[in-house]
């Protein structure tokens, strides 16, 4: 499309963003944020806002940050340019930060009377990002990290009351989770986990958390798992029957509750259940 109206990749986003915005699912706001970005790969991403009714507010998904998530899901390794529906928001300019180049990131604003191109550094001046707490070796998000997580308990272990290393579902679900919290950036709290969720039809969608340096733009593992969802062609959230939660045996940051709380508000027959797993220091990079 853009060789045939010679434009760049970039300044055919903005054409985009209109049929990508009805893709959003914003029952509260009724406001729809569209997102369309591309990566050095020259594929393009969309990302669209998700609102959940009877939670509080901070569960939504920004279309920014569905954007970063599907850029995820694909392993891509970068986000080049994004066009977006409205300015974004002092929370999305944060979590953007988790990208290794973030202040290069163009962004073009298509509701302002004149969209261009704009850097990211000039959203977001004075950035507090992932170099004020990593070292520069750490990889940052959507670059490749294994963290080495194993479902296989120690021979001590004593498993808290409420969760089970049974094997009533489906391994495969179990083993998609391990995958996505494996694939999870967590540098700051060192507590990886991620979501594995199965629908009506047996497709298997994954998620995996992801920190923010500033902590509370993170993205929760079920959130990932929804956007993976919706980008793969889920419906109704109550098409979502199984789900699975892996996260770190004694992990300062635990997502049991939280996801407990959002999977019975978007598919309350869900079965979720959680398992613990260990770091082999062996495999984790
Ligand atoms: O940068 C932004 C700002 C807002 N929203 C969404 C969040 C919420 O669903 C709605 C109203 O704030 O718009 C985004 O997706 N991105
Ligand atoms: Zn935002």
């Amino acid at each position: 499309m853009a060789e045939a109206s010679s434009l760049t990749l970039t300044e055919l986003l903005p054409s985009l963003i209109n049929s990508a915005q009805s893709l959003a699912r914003p029952p509260i706001s009724n406001f729809r944020v569209a997102a369309v970005g591309t990566s050095q790969s020259g594929r393009i991403y969309i990302g669209v806002n998700v609102e959940f009714p009877g939670l509080p507010l901070h569960h939504s998904i920004h279309a920014e940050q569905f954007l970063l998530t599907n850029l995820s899901l694909n392993n891509e390794p970068n986000l080049q340019s994004f066009a977006v529906s409205a300015a974004p928001c002092g929370h999305c300019r944060q979590f953007l930060q988790e990208l290794r180049g973030a202040p290069d990131i163009q962004i073009i604003v298509t509701s302002e009377p004149d969209p261009k191109p704009t850097p990211l550094s000039r959203f977001l001046p004075y950035r507090f990002g992932p170099h004020d707490l990593l070292s520069q070796q750490t990889p940052l998000f959507l670059e490749p990290r294994n963290n080495g997580l194993t479902l296989l308990p120690l021979p001590t272990q004593k498993l808290p009351n409420g969760v089970c290393n049974g094997d009533t579902i489906d391994m495969k679900l179990k083993i998609a989770a391990l995958e996505a919290a494996n694939k999870s950036h967590a540098p700051y709290s060192n507590s990886p986990s991620g979501v594995a969720i199965v629908d009506c039809n047996g497709k298997i969608y994954k998620g995996s958390y992801v920190e923010s340096a500033a902590f509370n733009p993170s993205l929760g593992p079920l959130q990932a798992a929804v956007v993976a969802f919706i980008a793969g062609g889920g419906g109704e959230y109550d098409e979502i029957v199984g789900a699975v939660l892996v996260e770190k045996n004694g992990a300062v940051v635990k997502q049991e509750g939280t996801v407990r709380l959002l999977m019975e508000a978007i598919s309350p027959k869900c079965e979720l259940q959680t398992f613990l797993c260990y770091v082999d220091h062996q495999s984790s990079i």
